[in-house]
C-alpha cells in the first residue's frame, strides 16, 4: 500500500505540494481535493474514487472544526481515528494529506478568529437554525482550506463534496461564486448503506435500537419519491406525521425545498411541479442525522453527479 504523506502545518503541506505539482508529468494537472472531519467510511471513499479518477493529484484534509459545532457535547465525542483514516486514504491513492492541529488551523483558540465568514440568508434555514452559527464555521473552515491546499499556479484546483451535506453544499457554491474563489466545486450523491441508512461518521454512536430506529428517516425519503415517480399526491403531511410517531426518531425537520434556494416549495394541489429536495434531520439516540432526497416529477429522481 502507498501511504499519503501527511502533514500537520501549512507550511509543510504548501512545499510538499508545490513540489508534488512541480514535479508532474501534466504541465497542468488538476489537482483534487476532498475536505472531511475525518473517522472515514466508505460515503468519504466515493468522494475519493472519483476525485482519483478524475484528476491528476488528490489530496484530503482531516480536520474536525469546533467553529462548526454549537454543541460542545457533540464535539467532543465527534468519532476520531487519525490511523485507520490514514490507512483508508493511502488505500484508495491519496497522495498528500493535511491533518492540522487545532493550534495550527485557530491559533489562540478559544479565542474565535477576527476576521470570518458568514454564509447569509442561507447559513439561517434548516441546519443553520437549528445549529447557530453551523454554516458561518464551515465557510470559515472551507474558505481557510481552500487558501491553504490551492496549489500553485498552473494547476487547478477541484473540491469535492457528498450531497449528503445538501445544504452544505448549496452554500459552499454560492460561497464560490460570491467570492470568485479558483475551485471548482464537484458533488456526488449520497452513499447508503443496506439498509438505506445515509452513511454518516455520527452512525458509529447509534445503538442497534437507535439503528432499527434511524431507519424510518430513509424511508420516508423513499415513499415520498415513489409518490412524486407515480404522479400521486406528494403526502409530505404524512409522511411528517409518520415520523413524529416513529420510535426513537425526534424529528426536526421534513421540508421539501427549491434544490438551488433551499427556500420551502409549497406544493401546489399537493403534487409537485418541478425538481425538488426533500431535506429531514432528526434526532435518534444520541446523534442529529440529516438525510435528503432528489424529487423529480415523472422520470428518474437520482441527482447527476456534478
Ligand atoms: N453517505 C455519504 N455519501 C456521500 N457523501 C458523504 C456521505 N457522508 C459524508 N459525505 C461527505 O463527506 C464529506 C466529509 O463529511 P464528514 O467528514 O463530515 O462526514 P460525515 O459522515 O458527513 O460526518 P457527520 O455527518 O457525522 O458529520 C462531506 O462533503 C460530506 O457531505
Ligand atoms: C466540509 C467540512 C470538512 C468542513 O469542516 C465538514 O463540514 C464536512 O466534513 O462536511
Ligand atoms: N458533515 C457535516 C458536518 C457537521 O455536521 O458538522
Amino acid at each position: 500500500m502507498r501511504k499519503p504523506q501527511v502533514f500537520t502545518t501549512v507550511q509543510d503541506f504548501r512545499a510538499a505540494l508545490a513540489e508534488f505539482v512541480r514535479r508532474h508529468s501534466t504541465l497542468r494537472p488538476t489537482v483534487g481535493m476532498v475536505p472531511t472531519m475525518g473517522a472515514l467510511h466508505s460515503g468519504h471513499g466515493a468522494l475519493v474514487a472519483a476525485a482519483r479518477e478524475q484528476a491528476d493529484i488528490v489530496i484530503a484534509s482531516i480536520f474536525v472544526n469546533p467553529l462548526q459545532f454549537d454543541d460542545e457535547t457533540d464535539y467532543q465525542h465527534y468519532p476520531r481515528g487519525l490511523d485507520a483514516d490514514l490507512q483508508l486514504l493511502g488505500e484508495q491513492g491519496v497522495d498528500l494529506v493535511f491533518a492540522p492541529t487545532l493550534e495550527e488551523m485557530y491559533p489562540g483558540f478559544p479565542e474565535t478568529p477576527q476576521v470570518s465568514l458568514t454564509a447569509g440568508e442561507m447559513g439561517r434555514l434548516w441546519e443553520g437554525a437549528s445549529r447557530p452559527g453551523h454554516f458561518d464555521g464551515v465557510v470559515t473552515v472551507v474558505a481557510k482550506l481552500f487558501n491553504i491546499m490551492a496549489p500553485p499556479s498552473p494547476a487547478k484546483l477541484h473540491a469535492w463534496f457528498g450531497q449528503k451535506d445538501a445544504e452544505q453544499l448549496a452554500i459552499i457554491t454560492r460561497m464560490v461564486q460570491d467570492l470568485n474563489l479558483p475551485v471548482t466545486v464537484r458533488s456526488l450523491p449520497i452513499v447508503r448503506d443496506e439498509n438505506g441508512l445515509a452513511l454518516s461518521s455520527r452512525n458509529q454512536r447509534l445503538s442497534v435500537e437507535d439503528y432499527e430506529a434511524a431507519l424510518a428517516i430513509p424511508q420516508s425519503l423513499f415513499g415520498l419519491r415513489q409518490n412524486v415517480e407515480n404522479g400521486d399526491p406528494l403526502g409530505l403531511d404524512d409522511a411528517v406525521a409518520a415520523l413524529n410517531e416513529a420510535y426513537g426518531v425526534d424529528l426536526d425537520y421534513l421540508v421539501v425545498v427549491d434544490p438551488a434556494t433551499l427556500q420551502e416549495l409549497p406544493p401546489e394541489d399537493g403534487s409537485l411541479q418541478q425538481e425538488a429536495l426533500a431535506m429531514i434531520a432528526a434526532r435518534v439516540g444520541p446523534v442529529r442525522l440529516i438525510d435528503n432526497m432528489v424529487l423529480t416529477p415523472s422520470s428518474s429522481a437520482s441527482a447527476a453527479p456534478r
